[in-house]
């Protein structure tokens, strides 16, 4: 297979290949077909150190680099990832499940943040403010913020790791990454490719495990450590929060969802139906900005049930590599077993299922397109991050009643609405407590717009102008006796 060209078996350090210090190896399984793909280096806690030091070797030279230098150098990775971009998407598919369409979309998405990030390297511009005293001037410039450590989950295994790297190579940052114990694959192509395009050894660190809490521990709580940007759970980013506490890093947290998405009877019913269909099942609903309560209005309640049902009951479950393929596997028997928990919770407190409501035939990971209608309002269906392709349907009253449904939750990730009226737009899209608000729009990711959340849902923003503030400490320069 094509994706033979991009597969490597080993941790990558210091530039090199690298087997775990201790010489054990993990399996990563095509969770379409449950077979082995390959068996890689499972790094330890001592590795993770290994990769810390050649980082930390790395920061001054690299941060020492012009922007242009960094630029030109991210700019030759962005190309090659553009160049391989098939058997890039090709080895996704195989290590994640999603469809190869899907695949090469994200690969497409991951690289975006590579090109954009090159081009802002040169924007790091910095502040001269008047001082209060005549012979001074208050000067403000952006340094590098030491060695990163990321930590990024299986959902995105291209993008989340390039939305990390980019603005910390940018930045002039080096990085220890340790991907999804799933998905590590993705990642370690990458940086090969960021090797061939001319990254210096001990820029770019990739460490693969399955030992997630000996190896998470030591990047969260090095003191060589400056920064730590995580991917995933609530739960997980709980625990990084408090490892990094005694050293004060800086955290990047892009944690859990419970997106909103509410159908006001003013809406136009066919485009609210489509941003549906793309919030819900995109990556089979393993998004942390997914849909994962849709709110409609109870004047076009039945209409839109039933034309979102009819349009979802279209969608074809199967293999990355089938032609048409819309909804993949879930990721592992854990994610299964937590939707058939929240579907039958849902359904034993009176909600139906107008389609789906079980796995499919295709395997024991594949689980069909799922639309659930009058759920009661204490469904744990509603409270949790679903990462599923099961849509629960609500009906509310009002504006009022909308945003206090949308804002009665712990997480404040993503929220969509649908409305024509200006008005409404303008006050629902205030009245939201998410950072990122799609309006008469399900789907809202780009490079250049920050993507982040509030409340539970974490801290700093990745993307856009802004994203590379995370990887930037001020440094406040007061250039005093200019008098003559
Ligand atoms: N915001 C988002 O995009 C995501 C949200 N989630 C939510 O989390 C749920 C569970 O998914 P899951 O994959 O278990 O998410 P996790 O938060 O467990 O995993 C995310 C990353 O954190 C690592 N990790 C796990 N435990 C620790 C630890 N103690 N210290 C440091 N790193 C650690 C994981 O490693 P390893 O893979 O080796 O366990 C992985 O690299 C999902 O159902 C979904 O609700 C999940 C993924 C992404
Ligand atoms: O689930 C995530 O954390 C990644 C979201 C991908 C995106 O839309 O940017």
């Amino acid at each position: 297979m094509a994706f033979d060209q991009v597969l490597h078996q080993k941790a990558f350090i210091n530039g090199a290949s690298v087997d775990s210090s201790d010489g054990a190896q993990f399996a990563v399984i095509n969770p379409a077909t449950g077979e082995t793909i390959t068996q890689i280096s499972d790094c330890t806690a001592r590795d993770a150190e290994k990769a810390i030091a050649s980082a930390k070797a790395a920061l001054k030279p690299w941060a020492a680099k012009t922007a242009k230098e960094r630029c030109e150098i991210m700019r030759r990775w962005f190309d090659i990832v553009i160049e391989h971009e098939q058997e890039l998407a090709e080895l996704l598919s195989t290590e994640q499940g999603k469809p190869l369409a899907e695949a090469l979309g994200e690969i497409r998405y991951g690289a975006a943040y590579i090109e954009w990030f090159a081009e802002e390297a040169r924007r790091t511009y910095g502040d001269l403010i008047p001082s209060a005293k005549g012979d001074a001037r208050i000067l403000v410039m952006k340094q590098p913020v030491g060695v990163v450590a990321a930590i990024t989950p299986w959902n995105f295994p291209n993008a989340m790791i390039a939305r990390k790297a980019a603005p910390a190579l940018a930045a002039g940052c080096p990085i220890v990454i340790k991907p999804a114990e799933d998905t590590p694959l993705s990642a370690l192509a990458l940086a090969q490719m960021a090797k061939l395009a001319g990254v210096p050894e001990g820029v770019i660190n990739i460490v693969t495990t399955s030992k997630a809490q000996e190896v998470g521990q030591v990047l969260t709580t090095h003191q060589d450590v400056a920064k730590v940007s995580f991917t995933g759970s609530t739960e997980v980013g709980r625990i990084i929060m408090r490892n990094g506490a005694e050293t004060i890093k800086k955290l990047s947290l892009e944690l859990g969802g419970n997106a909103p998405f509410i159908v006001f009877d003013d809406a136009d019913l066919d485009r609210a139906v489509d941003g549906a269909l793309m919030s819900k099942y995109r990556n089979s609903g393993q998004t942390c900005v997914c849909a994962n309560r849709i709110y409609v209005q109870a004047g076009i309640y039945d209409a839109f049930v039933e034309k979102f049902s009819a349009k979802a009951a279209e969608l074809k479950v199967g293999g990355a590599f089938e032609s048409d393929v819309a909804l993949g596997p879930l990721i592992n028997t854990e994610a299964v077993a937590k939707v058939e928990e929240l579907v039958a919770d849902a359904i034993e407190k009176g909600a139906s299922a107008t389609i789906g409501g079980s796995k499919s035939d295709k395997g024991d990971l594949f689980y069909n397109p799922t639309i659930l209608r009058d759920v009661s309002r204490n469904a744990r269906v509603l409270r949790e991050e679903i990462f599923g392709p099961v849509a629960p349907v609500i009906k509310f009253k009002d504006e009022a009643d909308a945003i206090t449904l949308a804002n009665d939750s712990e997480f404040g990730l993503a929220g969509y609405f649908f409305s024509k009226d200006l008005g409404r737009v303008w006050r629902v899209a205030e009245a939201l407590e998410c950072g990122i608000v799609g309006v008469n729009e399900g789907v809202t990711s780009a490079v250049e717009a920050p993507f982040g959340g509030v409340k539970q849902s974490g801290l700093g923003r990745e993307g856009s102008h802004y994203g590379l503030d995370d990887y930037l400490e001020l440094k406040y320069v007061l250039m005093g006796g200019l008098a003559e």
